[in-house]
């Protein structure tokens, strides 16, 4: 609830984000929201997922590169200005395992935003009682950190958030 009424607080001095070419209205006091980086999708078979995307969809897809300090393995599609995420669980403890056990075909799992300040995002959430799902940054899928915020803080949307 939290971060959706922030977002749609009233917001006094619209300033631009250097990092995206798009202009953003201020998130906090001390760092802003950027581009939507990637929509993440649990997959059961990873394999028939690359396929429905490369060659049903034509998009550009990659290998599969397993992430085992997130527990799950990950196939990029370039999308152009996002990406997907195809994700499909590595090891005994996947965070994606319930997931799919609850969702059989798979399904949106979470999105993720790039931010200015992965640090700042973290301190000022934690603040405004946004569950964090992790002490601190992780490094995430494109060697950089990343956060993920609780989704019944999110309007029942896992929220990663990504320093740019
Ligand atoms: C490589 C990296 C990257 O991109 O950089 C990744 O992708 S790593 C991607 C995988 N890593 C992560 O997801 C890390 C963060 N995730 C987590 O810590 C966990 O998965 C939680 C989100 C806290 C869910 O934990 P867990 O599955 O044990 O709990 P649970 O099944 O009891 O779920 C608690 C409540 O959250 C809801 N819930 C669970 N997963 C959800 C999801 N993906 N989207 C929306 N809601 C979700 C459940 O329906 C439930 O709501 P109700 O109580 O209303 O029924």
């Amino acid at each position: 609830v939290g971060l959706f009424s922030r977002l749609q607080a009233p917001v006094p001095t619209p300033r631009t984000f250097s990092m995206s070419q798009v202009s953003h209205h201020v998130a906090g006091p001390s760092w802003n929201l950027g581009r939507l980086n990637h929509v993440a999708i649990a997959v059961p078979d990873l394999e028939k997922a690359s396929v429905f995307y490369k060659n049903v969809l034509g998009a550009q897809v990659s290998e599969a590169v397993p992430i085992p300090e997130h527990g799950v393995s990950v196939i990029f599609v370039n999308l152009g200005n996002t990406k997907i995420e195809l994700l499909h669980p590595l090891g005994d403890d996947s965070p994606i395992a319930g997931f799919l056990q609850k969702n059989k075909a798979g399904g949106m799992h979470h999105i993720c935003i790039e931010v200015d300040n992965i640090n700042a995002a973290l301190m000022d959430l934690k603040e405004r009682k946004i569950r964090c799902l992790s002490k601190e940054a992780k490094i995430g899928a494109h060697g950089k950190p990343v956060i993920f915020l609780h989704p019944q803080d999110c309007g029942g949307v896992l929220v990663e958030l990504e320093q740019a």
